[in-house]
């Protein structure tokens, strides 16, 4: 319930916090670090700090699962000068969330180039043994971390990677400035704004009734099919570009979308993924691979899903060395729709 009653405080900010639901206030307070520089800068002071290096994130095991550890401001500077290099490294960190009592949580890369401190990347064996932890590459971290954290460590990637991609201005070529909670970096030289930004990819699970429509890139994993994907072009609608991308890719026309879910996924820059389910007209079922974008793509039955759905260990090769067919982890997207479409045709629902 919400607790907002549209009284306006006098103090600063121009809300107040105690008279908004927990999740209003966060994300007022979240916005108020990306609007205000000093605000951000107290918020470091009892903030906590997710390292990464090269973009993989530090992680620590613990009994049976990895964690992030998370850093204090203090912490973090005693590594800093432990190492030799300057605290002004601490510019580089960005901001990607906070907790239900306002501790603002940031993300800092000690492998990339600095564009605040003149020190070196520090090394990476140094700092895992400081830190007692290793810095894994998130697409394998993603297998095992929680929801919540998979989630944040993707955040924390996408943005680090965008601000060390954008660096100088595309309009003059002058090095562009980062606010502290990295929600956006200004050219001082040309006052161009730039903002981190996502790409819209589409994804569509193809249904003829009984079956669903998958597919695969030869740079998936061996044996791995997932949805039909792309990016959608400028100027286009979600609509415009499913019915594009599965015409490109398997040539065949689809009818009756129904979106079903959303994502952000961080690889290889950031998408926004946009789920869909699709229909072909009936008998209207022939594919034809466009062998440019895929490796192969075919029809599958319910039963042939639900198996690859259940196989945990999908490089389990078989006993004649192939390797079987199996679906993207549970953490993509693909593999929501794809269990959605089996949840729907048990029950005989099935977009047909
Ligand atoms: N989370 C999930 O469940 C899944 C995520 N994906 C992601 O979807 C994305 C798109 O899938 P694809 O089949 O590769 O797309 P696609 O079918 O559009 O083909 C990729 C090609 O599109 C072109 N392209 C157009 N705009 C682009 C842009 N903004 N960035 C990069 N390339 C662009 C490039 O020529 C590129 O080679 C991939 O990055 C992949 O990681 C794909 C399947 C499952
Ligand atoms: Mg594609």
């Amino acid at each position: 319930m919400s607790l907002y009653c549209g009284i306006v405080c006098r103090r600063k900010p121009f809300w107040c916090y105690r008279l908004l639901s927990t999740y209003v206030a966060k994300t007022r307070y979240l916005f108020e670090l990306k609007e205000d520089d000093d605000a951000c800068k107290k918020a470091q002071q009892t903030g906590t700090f997710y390292l990464f290096h090269g973009l993989a994130p530090l992680l620590q095991k613990s009994e049976h699962q990895y964690l992030p550890p998370q850093h204090s401001l203090s912490e973090l500077e005693r590594l800093l000068d432990k190492f030799g290099q300057d605290t002004q490294r601490i510019e580089d960190s960005v901001l990607i969330g906070c907790s239900e009592h306002h501790e603002a949580w940031f993300a800092l890369d000690l492998g990339l180039n600095s564009s605040s401190s003149i020190n070196a990347a520090l090394q990476k064996p140094e700092i895992e043994r400081a830190l007692q932890g290793s810095f894994i590459e998130l697409r394998k971290a993603l297998f095992w971390l929680n929801v919540k954290d998979a989630s944040l460590l993707s955040t924390a990637q996408a943005l680090l990677r965008w601000h060390d991609a954008h660096q100088f201005c595309s309009r003059c070529g002058q090095p562009t400035e980062k606010n502290v909670a990295g929600s956006k970096r200004v050219c001082p030289a040309s006052k161009s704004i730039y903002y981190p930004q996502m790409a819209p990819v589409v994804i569509t699970l193809v249904s003829d009734g009984t079956r669903c429509l998958l597919a695969r890139q030869s740079s998936f994993p061996k044996g791995m099919y997932s949805a039909l994907a792309g990016f959608c072009d400028i100027g286009e609608s979600v609509e415009e570009a499913v019915h594009r991308e599965v015409a490109e890719e398997v040539g065949l026309e689809v009818e009756r979308l129904q979106y079903s879910a959303s994502q952000h996924w961080p690889f290889p820059n950031s998408s926004l993924m946009i789920a869909c389910h699709a229909a072909v007209k009936p008998g209207h079922t022939e594919i034809k691979v466009n062998l440019r974008e895929l490796e192969a793509a075919a029809w599958f039955t319910h039963d042939e899903v639900v198996t690859a759905l259940k196989r945990n260990d999908p490089y389990t090769q078989q006993q004649n060395g192939t390797v079987p067919f199996w679906l993207p982890p549970k953490l993509a997207i693909a593999h929501h729709l794809i269990k959605e479409w089996v949840e729907k045709s048990t029950c005989s629902t099935v977009p047909a």
